[in-house]
């Protein structure tokens, strides 16, 4: 049998794969079968998240065994084969081959496209000079914003004031750090200081653009950025009238670059370019390849680009871990800009020495100190074991029960059942008791089921069909009074996005006989609600629990966190980290410990050339 039809055979390829080499068997009958399978294996990988194939690193999902050929001998057949284009690393790839090797990797050409795209705007934006002025006039709004005396809280260790000060002297800056680091606190200081900075110099105040991969990401970045306005205002030496001109809303990436309908085209584009001169994007982690392809490209010369995120949640769904792979090419830390080091007084002397001197060398910085203390909740130690892949400490930091807000449930592999059932369904009859959209849309928002997988016993379909039926009975109505919704597609039309969470509620003056008289409620982003009729929502599921994936970007007071009763390769400690960090006040986890050890010893890692692109000098 061919290797292909193997592939094939064993389950592990999608009909597109197979349907894609079978094309190029078509066109050209002696194409090597290595090559077909390559060419299979290549889409593939798309769909599971890498942005091209290594025949180094031959796998397929399920449990087959396959004797895959020799790498070498495979590299050599890929680069003789007329579907493989080998252009130079800077070069675009041959249009009349369907494939790509470089770099040890098989791409299928629109993804090498994208990774060399992405990595030329990337070196462009940080490559081009900063608007000058005279930085010594910004220093007392500086010294105000970021306080250098020890007892301050502001200042930190020293990672929000770096960042501020590289994000005046930088036009690509990449702030990571984990949830309630600050990173939102800082950007809006930075955003201040621009603002000062140019009405200072004379100059139109700069046009700020705030963006994020999803509505609900989005809606909590404008949400702090109002918070910390309302306090940047109260800081002695802060004029509010800038406060004032601070940006108060932020769009989805979709929104930003403006989507075509039926198209995966954006409006903008290097030929016509946002027009903005800060663009910010949070939850950067969450962007895939294509997506920050045509964001940066869309980025006009002179323009400022900052990325926030935490590279150690989840990368996205789609192809390319693109965060990390700027994070590794601009190396750990970035240097304070020896103009600004007096702003810093004795510390500003010791700033790390860049070791690393790639194009994005000095254009990020890592915040670490974590502000957002819960008496209720001490997660910190246990987010760190299992950033860091610790099964040994997670487990016994879990065991111990130690942690505040922390409980662990070992083997329980059904929290809807035994004597988690009655806690868990009280929560949502209570949301069933409310009228009120904004209440019970806050209640929503409340505790949250997550689960690692959709499908299956211990998946998010299966457990809402449960708790539906809990709560309204086997022959419910499909949109039942406090029904939780997810929606699962942007509509531009609606102003829904995907992650999205609503609530049904039922007209009060309604009989129960009453057809139509539910109102599906989702936040409006301004602290207000808007309704939708249920048939008119576009698509969307159950939302009492989800999957951890679907909860990135959002946060609940209570999160219960459910792992599969055996090991699954969705599993990771990217996986893992993610969902933990979800929770406010109280975290559940339920899960064995074998699956959780077997969990953080697994990385979501992503087979990309982007970063070592990203370290080759520009050209
Ligand atoms: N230097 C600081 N001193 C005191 N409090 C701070 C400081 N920086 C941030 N905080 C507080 O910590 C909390 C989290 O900050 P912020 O929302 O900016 O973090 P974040 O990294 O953007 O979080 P997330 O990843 O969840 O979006 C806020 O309540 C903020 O006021």
């Amino acid at each position: 049998m061919s290797l292909l039809d193997e592939l094939y055979r064993s389950g592990g390829l999608r009909t597109l794969d197979h349907a894609l080499a079978q094309s190029l068997r078509r066109l050209e009958p002696d194409t090597p079968d290595e090559v077909l399978a390559a060419a299979a294996l290549a889409s593939l990988a798309i769909a599971q998240g890498h942005a091209g194939f290594d025949p180094a690193r031959p796998q397929l999902p399920g449990d087959a065994t396959i004797d895959w050929p020799d790498a070498q001998a495979w590299r050599e057949q890929l680069v003789n084969s007329r579907w493989v284009g080998t252009p130079r690393p800077e070069q675009i790839a041959p249009g009349d081959a369907p494939l790509v090797f470089e770099q040890g990797l098989l791409y299928l050409r629109r993804y090498r496209e994208y990774e060399r795209r992405l990595a030329s705007g990337l070196k462009r934006i940080a490559g081009s000079a900063v608007a000058d002025s005279d930085a010594a006039s910004l220093q007392p709004l500086f010294a105000a914003l970021f306080p250098q005396d020890g007892d301050d809280r502001v200042a930190g260790d020293g990672g929000q004031a770096r960042a501020a000060a590289l994000a005046l002297r930088r036009s690509l800056l990449l702030v990571t750090g984990g949830p309630g680091t600050g990173k939102t606190t800082t950007i809006a200081r930075v955003l201040l200081l621009l603002l000062a900075q140019a009405r200072g110099a004379g100059r139109t105040l700069p046009r700020i653009a705030l963006a994020a991969p999803t509505g609900r990401a989005a809606e909590r970045m404008a949400e702090s950025l109002r918070i910390v306005a309302t306090q940047l205002r109260a800081i002695p030496g802060v004029d509010a009238a800038l406060c004032d001109a601070l940006p108060q809303d932020a769009r989805t990436l979709h929104r930003l670059l403006g989507t075509i309908p039926d198209s995966p085209r954006f409006r903008h584009g290097a030929d016509a370019p946002l027009p903005f001169d800060v663009i910010v994007i949070d939850e950067a982690s969450m962007v895939d390849l294509p997506l920050m392809c045509k964001l940066v490209e869309a980025v006009p010369d002179g323009a400022r680009l900052i990325l926030l995120g935490d590279r150690d949640q989840l990368p996205s769904v789609e192809a390319g871990d693109v965060l990390a792979a700027i994070g590794d090419a601009a190396g750990e830390e970035a240097a304070i800009p020896p103009e600004l080091a007096s702003w810093f007084g004795a510390g500003g002397a010791a700033t790390p020495s860049l070791e690393n001197r790639g194009p994005l060398a000095g254009h990020r910085v890592q915040l670490r100190r974590g502000y957002r203390q819960s008496d209720a909740l001490d997660l910190a130690p246990l987010a760190d074991a299992m950033r860091n892949g610790d099964g040994n400490r997670a487990l016994a930091l879990l065991r111990d029960g130690a942690l505040a807000g922390v409980q662990f449930h070992p083997g329980l592999h059904d929290p809807l059942a035994g004597a988690t059932r009655k806690p868990l369904l009280a929560h949502w009859q209570a949301l069933m008791t409310l009228d009120d959209p904004v209440q019970a849309l806050a209640c929503a928002g409340k505790l949250r089921l997550l689960t690692a997988l959709r499908d299956g016993a211990q998946g998010a379909h299966a457990l809402n069909a449960r708790i539906e039926e809990a709560l309204a009975g086997a022959q419910r109505e499909p949109y039942f009074h406090g029904r939780l919704l997810l929606v699962t597609q942007n509509s531009y039309r609606h102003g829904l996005f995907n992650g999205d969470i609503g609530v049904c509620l039922r007209d009060p003056a309604a009989g129960p006989a009453q057809t139509g008289a539910v109102t599906a409620w989702f936040a409006d982003g301004a602290g207000g609600v808007r309704g939708f009729h249920p048939s008119a929502l576009p698509a969307h599921d159950g939302a009492f629990a989800m999957t951890v994936h679907k909860a990135q970007g959002s946060e609940f007071d209570e999160v219960w966190l459910l792992l599969p009763r055996h090991d699954a390769r969705t599993l990771s400690r990217e996986l893992l980290y993610t969902a933990i960090t979800r929770a406010r006040h109280a975290l559940h986890i339920c899960a064995s410990e074998e699956v959780l050890r077997a969990a953080l010893a697994r990385h979501a890692q992503r087979i990309s050339g982007l970063a070592q692109r990203l370290q080759s000098p520009v050209r």
